[in-house]
């Protein structure tokens, strides 16, 4: 039966702790997620592309976005804008289709006042050291960026009480199955179905 409306899925965590990683991986088995692309302010990284990676904006051109109501919501963070386009993932919501936003947890927050019915997920380092360690091997962020981005992310674990669940990001495919077990049992949860099949002895 196809479903009335998708899921809304936030996946947060810590920078570095692999979201990225563990949403790729995500895309390549075809689990029909969509994917939101944030628009942002900071400047694309190398290989990164607009529209893919993100919708890489000016400060100007971010902050019409927001008068206008277009953001279903923003944030700063180590000082550049970040939000999630309001067009793209209503739709697919209202096609049926889950998508899954990618965000830090000051918008993730803002995302739990709109749409209560979404999905929270935490996404964990085995231990700050290791989540220090992915930083830095990455290669992408200066050693003043990574210590930023070390002191958010003490505070956005302090947060973590905001989400439904936790997924430790211990191995990449273990992530990926444990997200994979979250969206199938969040799609069987009676109450997001009763309406549905409740029309159909009624027909
Ligand atoms: N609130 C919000 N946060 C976002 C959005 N897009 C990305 N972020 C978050 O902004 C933070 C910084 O992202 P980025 O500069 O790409 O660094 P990275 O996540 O470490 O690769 C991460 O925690 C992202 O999850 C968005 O649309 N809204
Ligand atoms: N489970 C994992 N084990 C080891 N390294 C990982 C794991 N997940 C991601 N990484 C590495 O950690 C770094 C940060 O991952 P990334 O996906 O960019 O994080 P985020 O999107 O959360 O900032 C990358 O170099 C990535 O290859």
């Amino acid at each position: 039966m196809k479903r009335e409306k998708g899921l809304l899925i936030v996946l947060s965590g810590p920078s570095g702790v692999g979201k990225g990683t563990v949403c790729s991986a995500l895309r390549e088995q075809d689990t029909h997620i969509r994917y939101s692309v944030s628009a942002t302010t900071r400047h694309p990284r190398a290989g990164e592309v607009d529209g893919v990676n993100y919708f890489f904006k000016s400060k100007e051109e971010f902050e019409r976005l927001i008068q206008d109501g277009e953001m279903i919501e923003y944030a700063q963070y180590v000082g550049n804008y970040y939000g999630t386009p309001r067009a793209y993932v209503e739709e697919m919501i209202e096609k049926g289709h889950d998508v899954i936003l990618e965000i830090e947890v000051q918008g993730a927050i803002q995302v739990k006042e709109t749409f209560p019915e979404g999905v929270f997920i935490f996404l964990m380092p085995p231990s700050l050291k290791e989540l220090r360690n992915r930083l830095a091997g990455r290669g992408t962020e200066s050693v003043d960026l990574i210590d930023s981005r070390m002191t958010v992310a003490r505070e956005e674990i302090e947060l973590m009480d905001k989400y439904d669940y936790v997924v430790e990001n211990d191995e990449v495919h273990l992530a990926v199955d444990r997200i994979k077990s979250i969206v199938t049992a969040e799609n069987c949860k009676k109450d997001r179905l009763i309406h549905q099949y409740q029309s159909l002895v009624k027909e």
